[in-house]
This record gives structure tokens, C-alpha cells and sequence, in this order.
């Protein structure tokens, strides 16, 4: 078969999937985009899929006839084949050597809230693929005044509504194109925009009432087919593809579904993937497929085999030895016995890009699948949180033993971060801090969360061994006791005073050491700026010797304390603290010519 030119290829169905912020209306979409599909559909044109929902061409130029004059399209593809579960989790699994498997992404936004963080990151995710994505603003319905319009083109709906509602929409619509280009993208209502090259679109719709699933249909099927015709050029040949999910199946026993991407796979082919003890090499002993007539997402034993899947495709595979196949790892189908080797090298060099162990002190990332832990590991080194060991599978002794081997530079990585996975029996955690959690974003943020608090408990602790700059006066009159110790009313002039904190006068010399401090009769820890205190002082001092009433006093701060306090803790320095360091230094010069150098007050 000649396969010379591109444009001679017949193409594939492009793979779409879903992202976006935590209810702003993935699965409502989807779903609508499913059962809008299954309504318009002839009987017989529905082809099911495993993990995908596959809508023909002939439905998407269906809904769009009423929209000819708008968005013209011949369609070439057979279709587009939607991945069933939105989300970030699923997505990272579909791998693919430099990029994603899925060809266009649609970003569900909340019209009446716009970007959120997951909205952001999902942006992210996508640039870092490289899959361009148009953006779903959805919940129209929710704006106030819409009148709905079951299922018809937004174009159409939105003529019918009042022009303060359409000013409305477009308010919103303009604040998303706003929140796009902070982001550093041309945005623009689909209708408005001429080169598509250079614009992200924005297709107005409601999962609810299904208004503008149409356009956006018609959209994602005219832009791949127009812009990504090099990549979804059907290639004749050995099956790629990548496991989407590994599952135990009532009856099958361990068995894969697998997104198919290119080429072709038949019952019997040998297949190379990824195995969490090495690379797996197994025959397909069967393929299947949800039985027709079913709606496959509830499809749970109905299946049908069959003897091959053609690209795009979702498919479970049945097979022997898939009881440890990785998620997220690339499959492939291997011509011929002599290749199987250069097959298993590649997917060998794919998983040791993901699965690692380095000689840094940083913490221990385990996750059940390839796309996670890859996710999970790009986000740690992001916010600047090293990964000393990246793997697969349940926390074993190992992992236990390489967070122990961090804490010991930095006590703070004693962490095992874990996506989905449990420990195994017996392995006992210790001193290391198990962090679990079952979305992606969230267990980032733990972690992060944690390795602050640590770090901010022992900035704390620290901070209570400093001697702090503070500046007192013995009010006159209030002498209480002497000496041994002596107990008088003082004002704090200027920053703070602490127990323990040793004194001197105007001239620098040492009159004794703050004992205990009391604030209406009850001991406190500490005193700032316009407290009135009584204080007890210690040492060799007595009150018209050492001191006196109406003396000014400070704390004596070593050097070492003041510029631990100007590195670490400058947030604490407080304006009325500064003016009490300068005349510190001016007193402690005397002595030292270096006490003070170089801050920054
Ligand atoms: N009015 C209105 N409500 C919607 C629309 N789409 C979704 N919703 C509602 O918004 C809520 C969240 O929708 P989901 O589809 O579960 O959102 P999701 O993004 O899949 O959420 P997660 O899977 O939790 O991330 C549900 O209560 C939906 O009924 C819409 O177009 N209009």
C-alpha cells in the first residue's frame, strides 16, 4: 500500500480529551457529547470503544448542518474519539515519546467563574505536551436572563436572547480572553476568529441544555483535520499505542486497556510494554470490545472480541503476564521475532526517563502508574522540591531506607510521597513522613505544605535561641525590691525583651540578666514596644549601684545573633527593633568596630 505522501493518507479519528478545574463541568460535557452523539446516530454507526467514546463523522455533520454558512466543513476523518474520563489523573497516562497521545484537548471553564488554579494547570500540562486545546465556556445557561435553547448552535441560541443577556456572555467571554492572554495566548469567540493558527478558539456552550456542543464538534473535528493532518495520518502497520489503565477483570484476570494510536493490532501479535519488574513481551490472546448497543460506559462484562482494532481505538487486551504492566506505558506490537529486543530497549529508555534513583537528598515519590509519577515529579522539581527515588508500585523497605538516607542532610525530606499506592506488609514507615493522596495537585500541595511547616517549626525553634535587640526604662518610683534580684517597673522603650536576655547601659557595660518578666501580676514570656512590665534582673546588680531609677537599658546582642536575625528572620525586624539596633551598634562600636556591618536597616 503506498503511503508516499501525507496527503495520500487516509486519516485516523483524532483523540480528544478533557480538562479543567474541579467541577466547572467536565463529565456533564462529555456525557452530553455522548448522548447527543447516540440520539443523532444511524443504528450500526456507533462503534464502541474501551476507555474512549468514539462519535462518527457522520453525527458531528449532522448536528453542524445548520451551521454551514458559519463553519463549513467536508469532514475527512471517520470521526473523533473522546478519552471517557476527564481529568488530570488519565491524562498523564497517555504518554507518548515527546508529547501526549492525545491530539486536541478541550478546556471546560465555568463561563460564570472563569480560570481557576486547575484551569491554569491544566494549561500547563497542555503547553508542556505540546496539544493545542480550545476552550469550552461552559454553564451558559447559568448567565443571568439565558433562555435556554435545547441542543442548538450557541450561533443560534444566542441571536434569540435579549441584548443585555448577549452583552452578558460577552462580558464573561472577555474576561476569560483577558485571563488568556496573562497567560501569554490570543483568545477569541470561535466566530470572531480568522486564522485559528493564531488564536485559541472559545466555543460558548452548556453541558446542561447542550447549546453549542454542535459548533464544538464541528470545531474540534475541522481544526485536526485542517492543522494536525501529518499526525493523524493513518500508518499501516505494527500497532502503538499506550496503557491507559491496568485492571483485574472478573473472569479475564489481569488484563490492559489500551488507546491504540497507530497502526493496526491483531489477535495474536506479540506485544512489548512496560512491567514494574521490566519489560513485559506477551502474545494478545484476545481483544475486546464493549458488546454493541451498550452504553459502554456501564458496560461492565458485555464485551465482544475481535480480530483486530484499526488506530484510534481503545481496546482491552487480554493476555498472560499483564498482572505488573505499567500505566502509562507505551505498547507497541512487534513485527517480527528479531525486533522484539530494539522494542524492549525503547520502552526500557521511556521508563528509566520516569522511574529513577539519584544520588541527591531530596524525597521518595512512589505512584501505581508511569503518567502519575511523571506528573508528580515534574510538579516536585517545579516548586524547586528534589527527587531522590521515583518509582512504581507499593512503598517497600527501600523507599523507607532512601527518605532516611535525605533526613539525614535535610530533615525535612523524610518524606515518601504516595499516589495510589499503600505500604506492603510489614514495612514500617519510622520517622519518615507518609504523605498520601489520591489526586495529583493535592498530594503536591501536602508535600509542600509539610516540608514548610517543618521548616517553619524549626525556623521557630531557632528563633527562640536568639538574643533580641529591645531597649528598656526603670520608671522612677517603682522599685520593688533592690538587689538579689532586683525587681523594678519598666516601659519598653523599643523592640523585645525575653528571660534570659542579658542587659547593658548606655555605656555597653553588663548590669545583669532579665530573670522573669510580669505583666499585671502574671508571668509572661515576653514584652514589646509600650509594655509596662514589672521585670526581675539577676547577677551582681543593685539599684543605685548598676542601675537607676530612669535608666535606659538594652538587651545585649551577641553579633552573631544580629545577623542571624537580618538572614533568616528580617520579617520579625520591626521598625521600633531598627531604631533600637542603631543605637546598639553606636554602643557596641566602642568595643567592637565590626558589631552591625553591613546590615541593611
Ligand atoms: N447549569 C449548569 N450546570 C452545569 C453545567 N455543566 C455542569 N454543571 C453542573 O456543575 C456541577 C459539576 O459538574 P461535573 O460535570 O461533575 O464537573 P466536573 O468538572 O466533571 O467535576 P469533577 O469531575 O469533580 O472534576 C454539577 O452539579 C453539574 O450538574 C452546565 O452547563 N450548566
Amino acid at each position: 500500500m503506498s503511503t508516499s505522501t501525507v496527503s495520500t493518507k487516509r486519516l485516523r479519528q483524532p483523540i480528544v480529551v478533557v480538562l479543567g478545574h474541579v467541577d466547572h463541568g467536565k463529565t456533564t460535557l462529555l456525557d452530553k457529547i455522548r448522548g447527543t452523539a447516540i440520539v443523532k446516530k444511524e443504528p450500526g454507526e456507533m462503534t464502541q470503544e474501551v476507555g474512549a467514546s468514539f462519535v462518527p463523522s457522520s453525527v458531528i455533520e449532522k448536528l453542524a448542518e445548520p451551521l454551514k454558512n458559519v463553519i463549513p466543513i467536508k469532514l475527512e476523518i471517520p470521526g473523533l474519539l473522546f478519552i471517557d474520563t476527564p481529568g488530570h489523573e488519565l491524562f498523564s497516562n497517555l504518554r507518548r515519546r515527546g508529547g501526549s497521545v492525545a491530539d486536541i484537548a478541550i478546556l471546560v471553564v465555568d463561563v460564570t467563574e472563569g480560570f481557576q488554579k486547575q484551569t491554569i494547570e491544566s494549561i500547563e500540562i497542555l503547553k508542556e505536551k505540546k496539544v493545542p486545546f480550545l476552550v469550552a465556556a461552559n454553564k451558559i445557561d447559568k448567565i443571568p436572563g439565558w433562555k435556554p435553547h435545547e441542543n442548538e448552535p450557541f450561533l443560534n441560541s444566542f441571536t434569540k436572547q435579549s441584548p443585555a443577556v448577549q452583552q452578558r456572555l460577552d462580558n464573561a467571554i472577555y474576561n476569560l480572553v483577558l485571563q488568556l492572554a496573562q497567560l501569554n495566548f490570543n483568545a477569541e469567540r470561535f466566530d470572531r476568529i480568522k486564522d485559528f493558527t493564531k488564536y485559541v478558539a472559545i466555543v460558548p456552550v452548556s453541558g446542561k441544555t447542550g447549546e453549542g456542543i454542535p459548533e464544538l464538534l464541528a470545531l474540534l473535528a475541522g481544526l485536526t483535520q485542517r492543522y494536525l493532518r501529518t499526525r493523524i495520518g493513518f500508518a499501516e502497520g505494527p500497532a502503538k499505542g499506550v496503557v491507559l489503565e491496568v485492571k483485574e477483570d472478573p473472569g479475564f484476570g489481569h488484563t490492559i486497556d489500551v488507546i491504540i494510536y497507530d497502526g493496526v493490532l491483531r489477535k495474536n501479535d506479540v506485544i512489548v510494554l512496560g512491567g514494574i519488574n521490566g519489560v513485559i513481551v506477551t502474545k494478545v490472546r484476545n481483544l475486546l470490545l464493549p458488546a454493541p448497543l451498550q452504553d459502554m460506559r456501564i458496560s461492565k462484562t458485555g464485551y465482544r472480541s475481535v480480530g483486530e482494532v484499526y488506530a484510534a481505538a481503545g481496546v482491552k487486551i487480554i493476555a498472560t503476564d499483564l498482572e505488573y504492566a505499567v500505566a502509562g506505558s507505551p505498547i507497541y506490537a512487534v513485527e517480527s521475532e528479531e525486533k522484539i529486543d530494539e522494542y524492549k530497549k525503547l520502552i526500557e529508555e521511556e521508563l528509566a526517563k520516569v522511574r529513577f534513583q539519584k544520588n541527591v537528598t531530596g524525597i521518595v515519590v512512589k505512584a501505581d502508574s508511569l503518567g502519575a509519577l511523571e506528573s508528580l515529579v515534574d510538579a516536585l522539581e517545579k516548586k524547586g522540591i528534589p527527587v531522590r527515588l521515583a518509582d512504581i508500585g507499593p512503598i517497600s523497605k527501600r523507599d523507607v531506607i532512601e527518605a532516611e538516607m535525605s533526613a539525614k542532610e535535610v530533615e525535612e525530606y523524610a518524606i515518601i510521597a504516595a499516589f495510589r499506592v499503600k505500604p506492603l506488609p510489614g514495612v514500617e514507615t519510622g520517622k519518615v513522613k507518609l504523605i498520601y493522596n489520591d489526586i495529583i495537585y493535592q498530594l503536591i500541595d501536602d508535600v509542600e505544605k509539610y516540608i514548610n511547616d517543618v521548616r517553619e517549626s524549626r525556623k521557630r525553634k531557632t528563633l527562640d535561641t536568639l538574643i533580641l535587640p529591645g531597649k528598656i526604662k526603670i520608671l522612677p518610683g517603682y522599685v520593688f525590691r533592690r538587689s538579689d534580684p532586683v525587681i523594678v517597673g519598666v516601659k519598653v522603650l523599643g523592640g523585645i525583651i525575653r528571660p534570659k536576655f542579658p542587659l547593658i547601659n548606655k555605656e555597653g557595660k553588663r548590669v545583669g540578666e532579665v530573670l522573669q518578666i510580669q505583666d499585671n501580676k502574671k508571668s509572661v514570656d515576653r514584652a514589646t514596644q509600650g509594655m509596662e512590665v514589672a521585670v526581675s534582673i539577676k547577677g551582681n546588680v543593685m539599684v543605685g549601684r548598676q542601675i537607676d531609677e530612669g535608666d535606659e537599658l538594652y538587651t545585649d546582642v551577641p553579633k552573631e545573633d544580629l545577623e542571624i536575625l537580618f538572614k533568616n528572620y528580617k520579617d520579625v525586624v520591626t521598625d521600633d527593633m531598627k531604631e533600637v539596633i542603631k543605637e546598639l551598634i553606636k554602643i557596641k562600636r566602642a568595643s567592637d568596630p565590626l558589631y552591625g556591618l553591613g546590615l541593611q536597616l
